[in-house]
């Protein structure tokens, strides 16, 4: 049993509920969320295509209002993105500055923070880039790096703002199948390094079993969490090893029959 799992609760979700639009144009994307985040941990949130899994995350981070119900970060009501809640976009092409190299990318992070300067924005970027191993990148442009490497410019961004809560939606689903692996490895020691609270939005059960010490499984839409699995593999976690775990292959199996249908 990972510590963290028993940690007290960073983000609650209470009675979440959203309905877009009005009439016959209406749609219900969530129905009655209960969630709690705690702190430190690495939850993943799984379901089926279109379940309303973005508008859940977008939701918890401030950046969309829900219907009904509430979002406490910390006890404090979030009603728009508080500090400390950083959001990790699907799309890294769009989410990065086309025109600004990669050291003034991640910059953009914290150089607008009271009394930071420029000069210093970019050092303490620098550290960030190092970690994700991009040092020697730091005076390229995004369109010179592989889809692989500009995520990793958003993961660096997203670490220099000093999380205390990383959202991640479906971060790794737009590169290759390689690629996808190394960023499992990398964020999995990133979070154990950093100790913030991680919250993947997936529809991959190998994805959300291999980084997760618990995954929320959702319904079809209008999305409730019909499932709360523990994960319980030991840490770190083997690309190799890990899947070949007897827990590992239940967990899987018992995750697809979920998103199947045949046990949901
Ligand atoms: N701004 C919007 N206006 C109207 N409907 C929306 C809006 N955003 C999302 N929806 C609808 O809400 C539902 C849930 O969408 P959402 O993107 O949250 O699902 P998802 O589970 O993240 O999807 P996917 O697995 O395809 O990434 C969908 O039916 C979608 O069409």
């Amino acid at each position: 049993m990972n510590a963290r799992v028993n940690s007290p609760a960073d983000l609650t979700l209470s009675g979440i509920g959203k309905t877009f639009g009005s009439g016959s144009a209406q749609t219900e994307a969530l129905a009655e969320i209960e969630l709690e985040v705690r702190e430190g941990e690495f939850l993943a949130v799984v379901g089926p295509s279109g379940c309303g899994k973005s508008t859940l995350l977008q939701i918890a981070a401030g950046l969309a209002r829900p219907t009904r119900g509430t979002v406490r970060f910390h006890g404090e009501e979030v009603t728009q993105p508080p500090p400390g809640i950083v959001y990790l976009f699907q799309q890294y092409g769009k989410s990065l500055f086309p025109w600004r190299t990669v050291l003034d990318n991640v910059a953009f992070a914290v150089e607008h923070r009271p009394g930071m300067s420029r000069a210093r924005a970019r050092d303490s970027s620098r550290t960030y880039l190092d970690m994700v191993g991009l040092a020697a990148f730091a005076g390229h442009f995004p369109a010179q790096l592989s889809g692989g490497m500009q995520q990793r410019v958003t993961i660096a961004r997203a670490l220099a703002a000093q999380p205390r809560v990383l959202l991640m939606d479906e971060p790794f689903s737009s590169v290759d199948a390689l690629t996808r692996l190394e960023l499992h490895a990398l964020v999995q020691n990133l979070w154990q390094k950093h100790g913030f609270t991680a919250v993947l939005v997936t529809h991959d059960a190998d994805e959300a079993i291999f980084l997760a010490d618990r995954i929320a499984v959702l319904s079809a839409r209008p999305a409730r969490v019909v499932r709360m699995l523990e994960t319980g593999l030991p840490r770190p976690r083997d690309r190799l090893e890990t899947p070949q775990i007897p827990r590992y292959l239940d967990l899987r199996h018992e995750l697809l029959a979920m998103l199947l249908g045949h046990g949901a």
